[in-house]
């Protein structure tokens, strides 16, 4: 087993001028290259984890940090935010731009500029980088001009550039329309198998994550409370409804079904292809 690249051990975290901690004694761990979605109803702490993992907790925000968090090796509250956004790199769900004149290039440049990348670097960087998010050749257009899909893939160029290892995405999504979407889901699943790039999404779209993830932790009231891949999770169709979470739609079909019809072999379906096969199982148990 490698070292994780992201360790929490035994984390609470309590926001400056609050006295409930946001974050209970998390503890856990992400390997190198792993693709994790973090589940969570509004509030659970799913954004305060994140801020966490590129060091904005504590070293921005303050408050009182129990417990460690390690991120390649190093205590994220040891390091300034700048040196952890080399490693982590955060893109949120309303790519806020930072001038209506910039171009995509420009928009690209501006934390390689900070960085002090030299010039010559930076137009190697900067088309390379537009290239894996499937922006090449945008390079002179204005953001504003872009489709959402478009303007989020050009949010995660921006971070990109910085070669992070990390790449956290918080609801990147929640804006876009349906083609959207799946532009940044397929580029993220891109990152991730082709690059080896460890992504964590933070994220209300199951179907897409059980289809993904590696990995799903679900958050509730500040603590972990499952930790497993999609199959283990979404198989947990009953305890994930109490607690008012969605399940993919095919995993609450068949759990309808086995209601119905009892039970079948094999394991409870979490995306569409072996929700049909089960479904036409059913159909041939019936009619035979
Ligand atoms: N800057 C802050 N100061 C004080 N409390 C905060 C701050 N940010 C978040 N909180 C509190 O911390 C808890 C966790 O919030 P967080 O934003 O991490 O949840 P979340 O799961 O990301 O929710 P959402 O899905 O709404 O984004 C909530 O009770 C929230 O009110």
């Amino acid at each position: 087993m490698p070292e994780p690249i992201i360790a929490f051990d035994a984390v609470t975290y309590t926001y400056a001028g609050t006295d409930e901690p946001a974050l209970h004694e998390i503890s856990f761990e992400i390997q190198p290259g792993e693709y994790v979605a973090i589940l969570g109803l509004n509030g659970a702490g799913k954004t305060t984890l994140g801020l966490c993992v590129n060091g904005v907790i504590p070293t921005m925000l303050g408050g009182e940090l129990e417990g460690t968090v390690t991120v390649g090796g190093l205590d994220v509250s040891e390091y300034p935010v700048r040196e952890m956004s080399k490693l982590v790199g955060v893109v949120f769900d309303n790519p806020e731009f930072q001038m209506s004149q910039m171009s995509v290039a420009e928009e690209v440049a501006l934390g390689l500029e900070n960085a002090g990348v030299p010039y010559e670097e930076m137009k190697r960087i900067i088309p390379d980088t537009l290239e894996l998010v499937g922006l090449a050749g945008f390079e002179e257009r204005s953001p504003l001009g872009l489709s959402g899909g478009q303007q989020q893939r050009l949010a995660i160029a921006a971070v990109l550039a910085m070669k992070p290892q990390i790449l956290i995405m918080d609801e990147p999504t929640s804006n876009l329309d349906p083609i959207g979407k799946q532009e940044v889901f397929d580029m993220a699943a891109r990152l991730n198998s082709e690059r080896g790039m460890t992504v964590i999404v933070i994220e209300h779209e199951v179907e897409v994550m059980a289809r993904y993830a590696d990995r799903v932790i679900v958050l509730d009231g500040g603590r972990v409370i499952m930790n497993g891949t999609p199959q283990e999770i979404f198989s947990r169709v009953e305890e994930l409804a109490a607690l008012k979470l969605r399940v993919p739609e095919a995993a609450e079909l068949a759990t309808i079904l086995r209601t119905e019809y009892g039970d079948w072999d094999g394991p409870v379906p979490i995306t569409t292809e072996p929700a049909v096969a089960a479904v036409n199982d059913l159909l041939g148990a019936t009619r035979d």
